[in-house]
């Protein structure tokens, strides 16, 4: 119980693959702490049941829970908004602290930005000894692509989580390069379906990981997936602002865009 609860507390980036010489995030050298009732809203760990959650994935989380109990298995939690501290670490390594915009201080994270039950459920479970994951996912209503089931794009940002975390645990902080994606069989909407991930190879900074998407009794494959992942480098930081003024200039104005482009009126 009490090894389920600290590897529960344990984030991503306190977990592996701390870049040499890169100081450890601030999250990792404080205790818990009691949570005053605005943090505790804002650090809520979304990847717990809830009254939304189908008798198919509630089952599968117990199985999961009941692994985690010899510390073979975490689960791993998940933050609507990366805690603040953690933040302040990204903006450090990564981004240029002067330039980040007020704008960033609504950001949260896309997949947790659904009523429960509506977008993404999920929990992802991580095995560090065979550097996989498995992801128990149940895409609601608002996921939809053709009528009755998952928008394709749904399924790749589910992908794009799984194989992200999985390479996250080793690698620390990452980006994904590249994803290929062969969709097999529609996935059903609200169905639950089981992301099994991989690392397969890392080589320098790259982080190659690859995942399959089943139905629970495994019997139908939805989809396969490689993903190649790259550490980011401390030396190498993001400039926002740049980018959006870059963006600002590449960009026609609107009317000139939809005028000349009737494509980009097609709703997405
Ligand atoms: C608040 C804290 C949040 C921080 C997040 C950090 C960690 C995440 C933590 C937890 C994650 C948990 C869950 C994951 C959940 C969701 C995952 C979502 C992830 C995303 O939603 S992310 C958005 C989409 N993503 C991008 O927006 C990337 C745009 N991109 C770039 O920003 C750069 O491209 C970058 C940084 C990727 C690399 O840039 P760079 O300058 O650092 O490195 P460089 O280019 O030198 O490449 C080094 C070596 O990789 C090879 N290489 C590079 N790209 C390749 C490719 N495509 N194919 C084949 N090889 C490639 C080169 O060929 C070279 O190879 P070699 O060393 O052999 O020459």
């Amino acid at each position: 119980m009490l090894r389920s609860c600290t590897a529960g507390l344990r984030s991503l980036w306190a977990l592996r693959g701390r870049r040499e010489g890169a100081p450890r995030l601030s999250t990792d050298l404080q205790p818990a702490r009691r949570l005053f009732s605005t943090e505790k809203a804002v650090h809520k760990d979304w990847a717990l049941p809830n009254p939304s959650w189908s008798k198919d994935l509630k089952l599968l989380f117990d199985q999961f829970m009941k692994k985690c109990e010899d510390g073979s298995w975490e689960r791993l939690p998940s933050y609507k908004h990366t805690c603040t501290q953690k933040n302040e670490d990204f903006k450090t390594y990564f981004l240029d602290p002067q330039l980040v915009e007020e704008g960033l201080s609504q950001a949260q994270l896309f997949t947790r930005g659904f009523e429960d039950g509506l977008g993404f459920e999920y929990v992802i479970f991580n095995n560090n000894d065979e550097k996989r994951t498995v992801c128990l996912f149940q895409g609601g209503p608002y996921l939809q692509g053709i009528p009755g089931f998952l928008h394709g794009g749904a399924i790749a940002t589910m992908i794009d989580v799984a194989l992200g975390s999985c390479a996250a645990v080793s690698g620390g902080a990452i980006m994904t390069a590249n994803l290929n994606i062969n969709f097999k069989r529609p996935v059903p909407l609200c169905s639950v379906v089981v992301v099994n991930s991989q690392l397969d190879k890392l080589e320098g900074r790259k982080l190659f990981v690859s995942c399959n998407i089943r139905s629970v009794d495994e019997k139908t494959l939805y989809s396969e997936a490689t993903g190649l992942f790259i550490k980011l480098d401390p030396k190498k930081k993001f400039n926002i602002k740049e980018f959006h003024s870059s963006l600002r200039k590449a960009a026609p104005p609107l009317e000139e865009a939809v005028v000349s482009s009737p494509a980009l009126v097609i709703h997405c």
